[in-house]
């Protein structure tokens, strides 16, 4: 894809993201590696308001074009392209259940076995860091190491993937997780989890079963 169709595919999937619930305002922000950078969402900016025009070029060192403000959040996003060279979109949200496991401070455990989404038997969650700093994307950057999907704590979650379809279906599928968790705590029960072995397993069929997603 050129440079005007990725960044038609970036305002696609914010307008998806708020369409699935799984954002809000102008919380969250996407990208795509692109070039020895990436394209990402301006800063501040409703997704509704975004043209083409509007999505900013950041390069590998976080130089971006003139007249342009990218995402508060760059940071981060270089940090996970950085980080892993099998992923090329990332997705950022504050989606309610999602956020609401972050603050506190708890990774998801595996109490259902699409955990394995992210690519180990939990969703971890990084330490918190003010918005926008280095210190986060630091926390990210190991983070992202682990798992394709991680909570940021008082936060909200992070979700890379090869493509923008993958990574909108990651996050999604992670909100759905942190909901039940979120019940399942309401409960005031002791909560089972898999086993490390059963989990294995999972993580072990997840490497052939491959999500029909192409862009
Ligand atoms: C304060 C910001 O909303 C922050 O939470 C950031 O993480 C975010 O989600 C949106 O920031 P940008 O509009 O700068 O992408
Ligand atoms: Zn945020």
């Amino acid at each position: 894809m050129n440079r005007k169709e990725l960044s038609r595919k970036i305002i696609d999937t914010c307008l998806e993201m708020t369409r699935l619930g799984l954002n809000q305002g102008t919380a969250g922000n996407v990208s795509v590696r692109y070039q020895d950078g990436m394209l990402i969402t301006p800063t501040g900016t409703p997704y509704e308001m975004l043209t083409e025009d509007s999505i900013v070029y950041v390069d590998k060192n976080g130089k971006y074009e003139e007249g342009k403000l990218p995402s508060s959040e760059w940071h981060f996003h270089l940090a996970v392209y950085e980080a892993r060279s099998d992923v090329d979109a990332v997705v950022h949200n504050h989606a309610l259940n999602c956020a609401a496991v972050s603050i506190l401070e708890k990774p998801i455990p595996p109490i259902h076995y699409m955990i394995a989404v992210g690519g180990t038997d939990h969703i971890p969650c990084v330490p918190y860091a003010t918005f926008g700093t280095h210190k986060l994307a630091e926390y990210v950057k190991e983070g992202i190491k682990e798992s394709k999907a991680i909570l940021l704590a008082h936060h909200g979650l992070i979700a890379a993937e090869k493509n923008l379809d993958k990574a909108l279906w990651l996050a999604h599928e992670v909100e759905v997780l942190a909901s039940w968790y979120i019940k399942l705590l309401g409960t005031n029960q002791p909560i089972p989890v898999l086993p490390k072995e059963e989990m294995d397993v999972v993580l072990g069929k997840f490497k052939s079963y491959g999500l029909r997603i192409e862009e």
